[in-house]
């Protein structure tokens, strides 16, 4: 039986390359809106309420009303894109590779939110060395990070490409979240197993896809006699037996002369790299994503499908 699919908010930037990752999909039925019907209530009710699973790409707001419109309905099933469920504990957070058993509680839920894209970098680096006492409950955790345009949705792809625009931003990279609030701060320190909420300060830089998160540590104020080698291997410990989250080997992150923001974009993966000098007190722990494949979009497909393997 082919499982039925509604993309609410499918004309956006999330919901578009969700779309396109389905196209060639034989196994479900889209249930598609047409762009002008976008905002009817009455077609999205009825088309959530149809699916096996509603994928939400849709602001805070929306995504709510959207679950508020399946009250009392058992069998559609839940994939939210934004930021309202993911420190909620009755859903499943969608980061697969965060534990061992993560797959498993997506594949049995029924609602599922899918991580931002700076904490799917953030946690992927930071995680692994809570869990495993590494980084201690003192330590006081930095991120720093930079993301493709597209991380802002229609308005902020507009602003970056239409010269036209009285808002049009002609500057090649800017910092923001600049009073240190940024809204996934509270899902980077949950689900990052932090004790206090990391300093996080994002960027954005002009090219449309690409990410780049920064988790600089100081070694000596970490748990236990840490080096470079130890941390990489706690790390690909962690990532071992997966295919979608890769540490790459010291020897060939060693000799990188720089990182390019773009190299996976258009890739639903995510490389993780462990920076640094052979005896150095320091290391600098980066994952590089695209902000729309494992950052987004690429990453709901992979809970769908987990959701249909049930
Ligand atoms: N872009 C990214 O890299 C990432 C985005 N996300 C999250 O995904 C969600 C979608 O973001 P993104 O695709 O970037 O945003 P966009 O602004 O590009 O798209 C949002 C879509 O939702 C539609 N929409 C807005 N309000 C409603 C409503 N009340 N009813 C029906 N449709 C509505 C918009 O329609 P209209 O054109 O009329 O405004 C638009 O088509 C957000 O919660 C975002 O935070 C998560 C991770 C990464
Ligand atoms: C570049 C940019 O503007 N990025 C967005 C986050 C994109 C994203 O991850 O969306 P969620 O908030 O739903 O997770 C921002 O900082 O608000």
């Amino acid at each position: 039986m082919t499982a039925k699919i509604f993309i609410d908010g499918e004309h956006g930037t999330t919901g578009l390359q969700i779309r396109t990752r389905m196209a060639k999909r034989r196994d479900v039925e889209m249930l598609s809106i047409p762009a002008a019907e976008r905002r009817n209530a009455a077609i999205r009710e009825d088309f959530l309420n149809q699916a096996d699973i509603a994928i939400l790409c849709l602001p805070d707001d929306a995504s709510r009303e959207a679950v508020s419109m399946l009250e009392g309905n058992n069998s559609t099933r839940v994939i939210d894109t934004s930021t309202a469920y993911r420190t909620n504990s009755e859903w499943a957070y969608g980061f697969a590779e965060m534990d061992k058993d993560q797959a498993d509680k997506i594949r049995s839920s029924s609602r599922v939110a899918n991580p931002g894209c700076y904490p799917t970098g953030a946690i992927g680096l930071i995680r692994p060395l809570r869990a495993a006492g590494i980084i201690p409950d003192t330590y006081p955790v930095t991120v720093n990070a930079v993301s493709g345009y597209t991380g802002g949705g229609k308005n902020l792809i507009a602003q970056m490409e239409d010269q036209s625009r009285d808002d049009y931003l002609d500057i090649p990279h800017f910092l923001y979240g600049l009073n240190l609030s940024h809204k996934h701060v509270p899902e980077m320190t949950q689900h990052g197993l932090l004790a206090r909420a990391p300093v996080f300060s994002p960027s954005v830089g002009r090219f449309p896809q690409g990410m780049i998160v920064q988790v600089p540590l100081y070694l000596e104020a970490l748990d236990g006699a840490q080096d470079m080698k130890s941390i990489h291997a706690a790390l690909s410990a962690h990532y071992a037996g997966q295919s979608i989250v890769k540490v790459v080997p010291i020897e060939d992150s060693a000799s990188l002369p720089r990182l390019n923001a773009e190299a996976l974009a258009g890739e639903d993966t995510m490389k993780i790299y462990v920076f640094g000098k052979a005896g150095g007190k320091h290391v600098n722990l980066v994952a590089l994503l695209d902000n729309l494949g494992k950052g987004a979009s690429g990453a709901a497909v992979q809970n769908m499908d987990l959701m249909l393997s049930a």
